[in-house]
């Protein structure tokens, strides 16, 4: 019987019982652990040494639940549907800390025994102790050894298995690598790692040198605007609350930025973020649009990520509309467009720690249709000599060379220009598209192609 919040006991660890009620959002309601948590490290005052535990664990545990449940399922003998929900948090959080952490044994297995018992009860109790007990006799890679498909036999599934990712999301990098083993293996285990925070400082608000001065952080390799934040909450900074810097990945900066450099001649100053929500790339091309003398307008079909838009481009020379940009209503004739388009997020997966185990290949079967049908429109929007950029935070074959190949293929006036020029950093293959890798960039696995009509 699970027993009231109120008759927990006072006792259990306050950051392993944020991680806990968290990892059940994120299993119950389907809830985005990276906003859940921190909310409730707010309201339960939680701060400091704590805080920093209950997000590692939190988004450690999250990230790796394929394996997780895999050495669980081993050492519980039973599959992962006939195990309680609340005992299955409570395991993974468990396995997390023994395989993962250097949290000793008995800390890992006695604080998961309290988290249970408080609520469950001594039989649960007494279940996740012997699960975890015998997870601890060995470490990681003993596990990964005795579980993971042979190398020999299926290199991508052990891969996978290794560095927690879902097999078929292992296979898409795996074919957007180009089949380099390598390759697979450097960008899984980047995938797998906690990500740094990236900050932006908006061009005419602050730069990147005086961002870094003030954060204690390192100005970024690629990205003029990009600052590496080296610990810390983000929103405790005067230029992240003031609105002159937000945190955003610097592949992101990257893909803002492009589209604002690329040879357009006698630009009129109309841009266009053709799906602008939360607002990220929108107040970066903003602010340089600002400097520019050019006008954006905004488009985005959510309310709520319009509104979300409205705060962080505030002041700067925008228009936000409400709609769906296939039809937008908007007059053609704009001379820059960025298509940042809705995709499956691969590419991102390191910063929403529970996505990969959540995302199906439907999906993108779904979100390509979309992506050509948006591209369609930007193309028409464009003047002659105006400038599309595509771009995902997707690696996806589907959603990124397969579109633009598929949307060129009907548009012969159309041509694709090299995105590399528009991309200050090394390693961009043969172009003429760009795709970003963690392992190669230190960015998320961001696409981009640039188009002209
Ligand atoms: C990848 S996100 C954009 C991220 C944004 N550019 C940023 O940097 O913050 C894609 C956005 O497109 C929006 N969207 C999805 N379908 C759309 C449509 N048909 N028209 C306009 N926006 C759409 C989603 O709500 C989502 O906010």
């Amino acid at each position: 019987m699970k027993r009231s919040p109120e008759t927990r006991d006072k006792a259990v660890d306050p950051a392993r019982a944020a991680a806990r009620d968290t990892l059940r959002a994120v299993r119950e309601r389907d809830a985005y652990a990276n906003l859940v948590l921190p909310k409730m490290l707010r309201e339960r005052r939680i701060t400091g040494r704590d805080a920093a535990l209950a997000t590692e664990l939190t988004y450690g545990t999250a990230r790796a639940q394929g394996l997780l449940d895999a050495v669980i399922v081993a050492a519980a003998n039973r599959p992962v549907d006939e195990i309680d929900g609340a005992v299955l948090d409570v395991l993974r959080l468990g396995a997390y800390q023994l395989l993962r952490t250097r949290i000793g044994a008995h800390a890992a297995v006695s604080t998961s025994v309290d988290l249970i018992r408080s609520e469950m009860g001594m039989g649960p109790a007494g279940f996740v102790n012997a699960v975890l007990r015998k997870i601890s006799q060995r470490d990681e890679d003993l596990w990964v050894d005795q579980l993971a498909p042979s190398i020999a036999d299926d290199l991508v599934g052990n891969l996978a298995f290794r560095y927690a990712h879902p097999r078929w999301i292992a296979d898409v990098f795996a074919d957007a690598l180009g089949g380099s083993a390598g390759q697979l293996q450097a960008a899984l285990a980047a995938d797998d790692e906690r990500p740094p925070v990236h900050l932006v400082a908006r061009p005419g608000m602050i730069t990147a040198e005086e961002l870094a001065l003030a954060s204690g952080g390192d100005v970024g390799r690629y990205s003029p605007y990009c600052v590496y934040l080296p610990g810390g909450d983000p929103g405790d900074l005067d230029a992240v609350r003031d609105g002159w810097a937000g945190v955003q990945d610097e592949g992101s900066q990257l893909v803002g930025r492009a589209v604002t450099v690329a040879d357009v001649t006698d630009d009129s100053g109309r841009w266009l973020d053709m799906c602008a929500g939360p607002g990220g790339k929108a107040a970066l091309v903003a602010a340089i649009a600002d400097i520019d003398g050019a006008r954006l307008d905004a488009v985005e079909v959510s309310d709520h990520r319009a509104d979300l838009i409205r705060k962080v481009v505030a002041d700067l020379p925008v228009d936000v509309h409400v709609a769906d940009a296939r039809a937008s209503g908007l007059a053609p004739g704009y001379d820059r467009i960025l298509l940042d388009a809705p995709c499956s997020g691969l590419g991102s997966l390191r910063r929403r720690p529970e996505a990969r185990w959540r995302r199906t290949p439907a999906d993108v079967a779904e979100l390509v249709v979309l992506q050509r049908e948006l591209l369609t429109e930007a193309l028409r929007l464009l003047r002659p000599g105006g400038v599309v950029v595509y771009s995902t935070c997707s690696p996806h074959p589907a959603e990124t060379t397969e579109v633009i190949a598929d949307v060129l293929g009907q548009h012969p006036e159309v041509e694709q220009i090299d995105a590399r020029q528009l991309v200050p950093a090394d390693h961009l293959g043969d172009g003429p598209h760009v795709q970003l890798w963690p392992h190669i960039h230190g960015t998320d696995a961001m696409f981009l192609a640039a188009l002209r009509r």
